[in-house]
């Protein structure tokens, strides 16, 4: 646990991390909460006291970029180093790598040195979405602003010029993406900041309590204690190996199925059991249990052990790990009475119904509702021996998964059209007292009964504009499993031995965040009990990181990144996406379609094939409109999406700034399912072949 992890559990006080893009606001409205009573302590400041004359910090600096940095009087030169840090992102690298830790210990002497009866704090950071951190907080306030707005205030403070201000707006994270963390936005583009402020600390007060006790309180009581998991640690790794783990689990998952209103499936299961596994250079030695006793796990790993001829590891205690869960739970599914769901798809069937005769009469044809709902509590204590020195810890965390699916067939005549949506987020039943039930079924039956008046689609290779509601699937299928590290060293994916590499249009930038509150693939650990993490991939076109489990991220000499998830205890974690989403640009979305001539704008896409080695893909487009001269025409029905993930990444050549809708799903990979959601902004595609049945139209390209 991080010490400033560990200082934030412990404060008496409300904690507030307060962020947003640079010049959006953040000092302003500290100034304002100020005033209010809050303390404020400012990351940028904290970070000019740790490079004073005489600190080690400033002493790194030297030592990494030379005395050419310091200014006359010995002092930090900070016009050389911005002029460093913000032109060329290595060097923001190097500079973060150093001063950041030493910026975290010193926010955590500030919050430690404030006495217990202050009526909050905020930490003021430009870059706590950049660093992983966003989901620590009791609250993560955000201040946003237009980029125009941002820019003529930051071009006016700092007196820069528009070149150098926009090199520090692109040194940082968009806005969208800083607004998928937040629990409360400040539109800071010239009204009252005050009124929301006030409502903010006032709910936040009579709130932060709970909130702090869901995001860190540890899951039910573990199975087994920490000194008998600790003698398995030891049984395990008695005839050497330098790694062993035990992965305990207990899920509890509910499913009902309703078709055309029969209930036709009810299914409730509830699972215990227990993965070992022992690993010794680049041998895996694993077994899985069924609810086993102490006595039984302690048998399973002397015989795991047996084979090995290495002198028995001292397992020092286990050190318990607390991590921030990203998706704090309100109401447990489990402890729901099933009437209350088995209502819950009534409802959904009957909303269906009902908007579907107000769309179109008679032509609704049959509607399908599916609910599920998973409670996985997790346990992973693991001992690792690196550079000689064994260290022992234990992991716990606690994913609660929902997720309403919605099918909807209309008819015209002889023709049937489908629609689908899916409500499915790491969240509690809480999910389903929101609008978004009711979005979600007129989302479906809107599909399916637009889909009956669509034109057939042209075929031929166009300009695609994929709008943010397409969903990620592209980017997930067709680019992210060639980003995990297992097919990497394989040598199977278009990305092997690229890291370092351009591999996609400099706008490109591919992040997979395990973080994101309530996002689907997300959970406060992976499962082999390493945090969640924010995993920048692709950063500006140029190949960044693979997605690591602990087994990959040996064997390439890298940190493991959080991504080593398995389906349940009976199989072996591997590198695995969480959240992938392609990062943001700055263009609206609105001028990407004014500007196509002609062309294809997809707004919902469905299913597929991908050949995930070399990332060629075939996709339906479920939703998609034929464009002309900036204006759509008229809905296309059947047409489908071929080309290449890598290529595409290569040419696009437009991104949006907006970024809000994530698709959801179960990804497959080596037998295992596991969730997880995809996202992008509006992009253009200068050219795919759109497959379709009319007419063929000369192709622009
Ligand atoms: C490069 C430095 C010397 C420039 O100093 P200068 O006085 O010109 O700017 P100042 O420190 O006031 O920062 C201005 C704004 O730039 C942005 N910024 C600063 N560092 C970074 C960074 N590493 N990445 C992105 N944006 C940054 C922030 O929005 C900040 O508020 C300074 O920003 C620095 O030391 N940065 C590295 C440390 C860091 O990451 N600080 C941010 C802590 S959240
Ligand atoms: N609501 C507002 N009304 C008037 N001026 C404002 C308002 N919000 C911000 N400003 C001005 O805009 C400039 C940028 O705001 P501020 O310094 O608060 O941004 P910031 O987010 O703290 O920036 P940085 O990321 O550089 O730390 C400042 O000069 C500030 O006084």
């Amino acid at each position: 646990m991080t010490t400033l992890n560990k200082r934030l559990v412990e404060a008496p006080y409300p904690v507030v991390g307060l962020t947003g893009g640079i010049a959006a606001g953040k000092t302003y409205a500290s100034k304002r909460l100020k005033v209010l009573g809050w303390e404020i302590i400012n990351a940028d400041q904290v970070a000019r006291e740790v490079v004073e004359p005489g600190t080690p910090g400033l002493a790194a600096l030297v030592q990494a970029f030379g005395a050419g940095i310091l200014g006359e009087a010995g002092t930090l030169d900070r016009e050389k180093m911005a002029g460093l840090v913000f032109s060329d992102p290595a060097n923001r690298e190097r500079v973060e790598a150093i001063l950041h830790p030493l910026i975290e210990t010193r926010l955590s002497d500030k919050l430690r040195a404030l006495p217990a009866d202050v009526k909050g704090v905020v930490l003021d950071a430009a870059l706590w979405v950049e660093r992983g951190q966003a989901h620590i907080f009791d609250a993560l306030w955000v201040v946003d602003a237009p980029e125009e707005i941002r820019l003529k205030r930051l071009m006016e403070r700092d007196g820069l010029d528009t070149a150098r201000a926009m090199d520090r707006i692109y040194a940082q994270s968009a806005g969208a993406e800083k607004l998928l963390h937040a629990d409360q936005v400040f539109h800071n583009d010239g009204r009252d900041l005050d009124e929301s402020l006030h409502r903010a600390e006032e709910n936040l007060l009579a709130h932060w309590k709970t909130a702090r006790s869901r995001k860190w309180r540890p899951p039910m009581a573990a199975p087994f204690d920490p000194a008998q998991l600790r003698a398995v640690l030891e049984a395990l790794l008695g005839r050497g190996g330098d790694y062993g783990e035990i992965f305990v689990e207990h899920r509890r998952a509910c499913g009902l199925g309703m078709d055309d209103g029969r209930m036709e499936d009810v299914a409730a299961g509830e699972t215990f059991g227990v993965g070992l596994r022992l690993m010794d250079g680049e041998t895996t030695r694993f077994a899985d249990l069924i609810a086993p006793t102490a006595e039984e796990l302690l048998d399973a790993a002397h015989t795991l052990a047996a084979p090995g001829a290495g002198v028995a590891a001292e397992i020092p205690e286990l050190v318990p790990q607390l991590l921030p869960k990203p998706s704090p739970i309100e109401r447990e599914p489990t402890a729901v009475p099933l009437p209350e769901k088995v209502d819950l798809v009534r409802r959904a069937e009957y909303i269906a119904r009902r908007r579907a005769e107000a769309l179109r009469p008679g032509a609704l044809r049959q509607v399908a509702v599916g609910y599920g709902d998973s409670t996985q509590s997790v346990w992973i204590a693991s001992a690792e021996r690196v550079d000689g020195a064994w260290s022992a810890t234990l992991t716990e965390d606690r994913r609660i998964q929902s997720v309403l699916r919605v099918n909807v067939t209309a008819g015209a005549g002889d023709l049937l059209q489908t629609g689908y949506q899916a409500l499915g987020q790491t969240r509690g039943f809480e999910l389903f007292h929101s609008q978004e039930v009711e979005r979600t079924v007129h989302e479906a039956v809107r599909l399916a009964i637009q889909a009956l008046d669509a034109q057939p689609a042209p075929a031929g290779t166009f300009p695609v504009i994929l709008s943010s509601s397409a969903g990620g699937t592209m980017i997930h299928e067709a680019c992210g499993h060639g980003l995990e590290a297992d097919l990497a060293l394989a040598g199977v994916s278009a990305f092997s031995g690229k890291l370092g590499q351009k591999v996609a249009a400099d706008s490109v930038t591919i992040i997979d965040d395990g973080t994101l509150p309530h996002k689907r693939g997300s959970s406060a650990c992976d499962d082999e009990g390493r945090a969640a993490q924010r995993v920048v991939l692709i950063e500006n076109g140029v190949l960044k990181s693979y997605l690591q489990s602990r087994k990959t991220a040996r064997r390439m000499g890298v940190e493991p990144t959080g991504n080593g998830r398995r389906e349940n205890y009976r199989h072996i974690p591997i590198p695995r996406m969480r959240n992938t989403f392609l990062a943001p640009g700055q263009e609206d979305p609105q001028a990407i379609l004014k500007d196509l001539d002609r062309g294809l704008l997809v707004k919902h896409m469905g299913g597929g094939q991908v050949d995930t080695v070399t990332g060629n893909f075939v996709f339906q487009v479920t939703e998609g409109y034929w464009v002309e001269g900036g204006v759509v025409r008229h809905p296309v029905r059947n047409a489908t999406l071929t080309g290449c993930g890598p290529t595409v990444l290569k040419e696009i050549t437009r991104i949006g700034r907006d970024l809000d809708h994530f698709d959801i799903g179960t990804c497959g990979k080596d037998g295992q399912g596991v969730p997880v959601s995809d996202a992008l902004p509006t992009i253009l595609c200068p050219a795919l072949v759109v497959g379709g049945t009319a007419e063929p139209f000369p192709s622009v390209i």
